[in-house]
Parts: structure tokens; C-alpha cells; sequence
């Protein structure tokens, strides 16, 4: 902490994207004041605040701000569809406009406000390749060896997709972590669960890497959006139902965009006596 912290407290704000939540720290003035132990303890919904992804705005790199996230074990995550959606939509109202562009881990993205009030993310191309996913090198991407025939997509971050009969007879919080911490993922993996419900309409449930269940996962519908359409079960514009609501995600010529609701909750400041636990 430096010793404005130490003395202001930390400033901090809360949002979603259907039910996805996230502690955002706008650091664009001022040093990056987040660590490992910071995420841990601000991801403590008891004793701290409480998310599933922290994301930290900076400067941007010849795009309108920076967006970095970590999970609340304390990992980072190299992309955060959610989160870029919710910190986008505060960009563009700062901004008065209704476009902006973003620099994440993936490199430069572009979000933007439809007519209806929803916000879309351009997430860029799904990653198909077993290095960059990343997947062990020997293995197939589209037919990982494991039971139930998964198939592994990057958006940035890795995911690995199951295609089930009835995704609500799946037990996530046992399959979960064993696939996250399978040796196939050098970097673990977010799994996902998903059943085709009708035409170009899914239902995906999460296991998300670093944070566990959570009520929707963006870069995971974009994952699983790939994944459908190239295993022949649907188009490239489909609708994917998540514990918190519903996504649009629609795999173009320049990348997979994802459309959906936002919603700031709250503004707050942590104390200088949270901090200095730290
Ligand atoms: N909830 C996020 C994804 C977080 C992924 C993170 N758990 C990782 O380690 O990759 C989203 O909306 O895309």
C-alpha cells in the first residue's frame, strides 16, 4: 500500500454481469495497488468484499483504458468477458460516448452500447491451437482424452467444454476442480458443462478456474458457442442460458462478440485498517 492508502483508504467499485460479480479498482491515477494477498482478502466474501474476478483499470496502450483480473484465489486470468462488459459500459459513461476500446491480456478488444442498453464485447477469435490454448502439446484439442469427449477452446483463457444430455444432472462442484487440475491444462483450465436446449439456444453451467461456481462466465459462452458450432450443433449465433441469466453470443469473421446486461451496484472505500492487515 502506498501511504495515501494508508491513510485515505482505497476506493473501489462493485458490478455485475448477471450475477457474475466484481470488485473494480480504477488505478488509471495512481500505482497499481493490487496483489495476490490483496485479491485473496478483498475475494473473502466474510471478511472482505467478496467477487468473483477483480479487475483493475490502467492507462491504455493506444486504446481508451487498460483491464487486468484476478481471481479471488489470488491467480490471474487472462480474460474476463463479464467484467470487460461492466467496466466498459462505466468507460463509455465517463466518456459520454457509446463506444470504446480496451487493452486486455488478449490484446486490443472493442465493446460498445446497442439501442436496447445491453453492452457487447468483441473477444476477439477463439484460439484453436493446443499451445496457445493452452492444452498439453500431444493432446487434440477438439477431442480431449478424457471421458465424455471434451473439446478445449482459448478466448484468451483456456475452457474446456462438455457436451452433455442434461447439463442440471451435472455435478459441478465435484467434476469441476478435477478437470481444472487435470495435467492436460499446464494452467488449469474453466470447465464447462453445456446441453443443447433448441435450435441455436444453450445451457451451460461453470466451473470457473481460480473462483469455482459462478452464476455466468462471458468468455465461457464464447468458448462454448465455438465449441457447438464446431461440433455441428448449432450456427454461429446462439443464446446461452447461465445460472444468472442470459447471453447473446454471435461468432463473426472478426471475432466473437457477447452481448448482455450490466449493473454497477455500489461505490465504497476500503479502510486503512482492512489494508494494513495485508
Ligand atoms: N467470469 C469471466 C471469466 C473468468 C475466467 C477466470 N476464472 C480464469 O481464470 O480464466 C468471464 O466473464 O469471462
Amino acid at each position: 500500500m502506498n501511504n495515501a492508502q494508508n491513510t485515505a483508504g482505497l476506493p473501489f467499485m462493485k458490478m455485475h454481469g448477471l450475477g457474475n460479480d466484481f470488485v473494480v479498482i480504477d488505478a488509471r491515477d495512481a500505482a497499481d495497488p493490487v496483489t495476490p494477498a490483496l485479491a485473496r482478502a478483498l475475494g473473502d466474501r466474510h471478511r472482505g468484499v467478496g467477487f468473483d474476478q477483480l479487475a483493475v483499470i490502467r492507462p491504455g496502450q493506444d486504446t481508451d483504458f487498460t483491464l487486468d483480473f484476478w481471481n479471488s484465489d489470488g491467480s490471474r486470468a487472462g480474460a474476463c468477458g463479464n467484467a470487460s462488459r461492466c467496466v466498459s459500459d462505466y468507460m463509455m459513461r465517463q466518456l459520454g460516448r457509446d463506444q470504446v476500446t480496451l487493452t486486455t491480456e488478449r490484446g486490443q478488444l472493442l465493446a460498445l452500447r446497442r439501442e436496447d442498453g445491453l453492452v457487447s464485447v468483441n473477444m476477439g477469435a477463439p484460439i484453436l491451437g493446443a499451445a496457445q490454448i493452452p492444452i498439453v502439446a500431444t493432446a487434440d484439442p477438439q477431442h480431449l482424452p478424457l471421458a465424455g469427449d471434451p473439446i478445449a477452446i482459448g478466448m484468451g483463457n483456456p475452457h474446456c467444454i462438455f457436451f452433455v444430455a442434461d447439463a442440471e444432472a451435472v455435478d459441478v462442484a465435484r467434476l469441476g476442480p478435477a478437470i481444472e487440475h487435470d495435467p492436460l491444462f499446464p494452467q488449469r483450465t474453466n470447465v464447462e458443462f453445456v446441453s443443447l436446449i433448441g435450435p441455436d439456444h444453450l445451457r451451460m453451467r461453470v466451473w470457473e478456474r481460480g473462483a469455482g461456481i459462478t452464476l455466468a462466465c462471458g468468455s465461457g459462452t464464447c468458448a462454448t458457442a465455438v465449441a457447438a458450432n464446431l461440433r455441428g450443433l448449432t450456427g454461429k449465433r446462439v443464446l446461452v442460458n447461465v445460472d444468472g441469466g442470459q447471453l447473446e453470443i454471435d461468432w463473426r469473421d472478426d471475432g466473437v462478440w457477447m452481448t448482455g446486461p450490466v449493473a454497477h451496484v455500489f461505490d465504497a472505500t476500503l479502510t486503512p485498517d482492512f489494508l494494513a492487515t495485508l
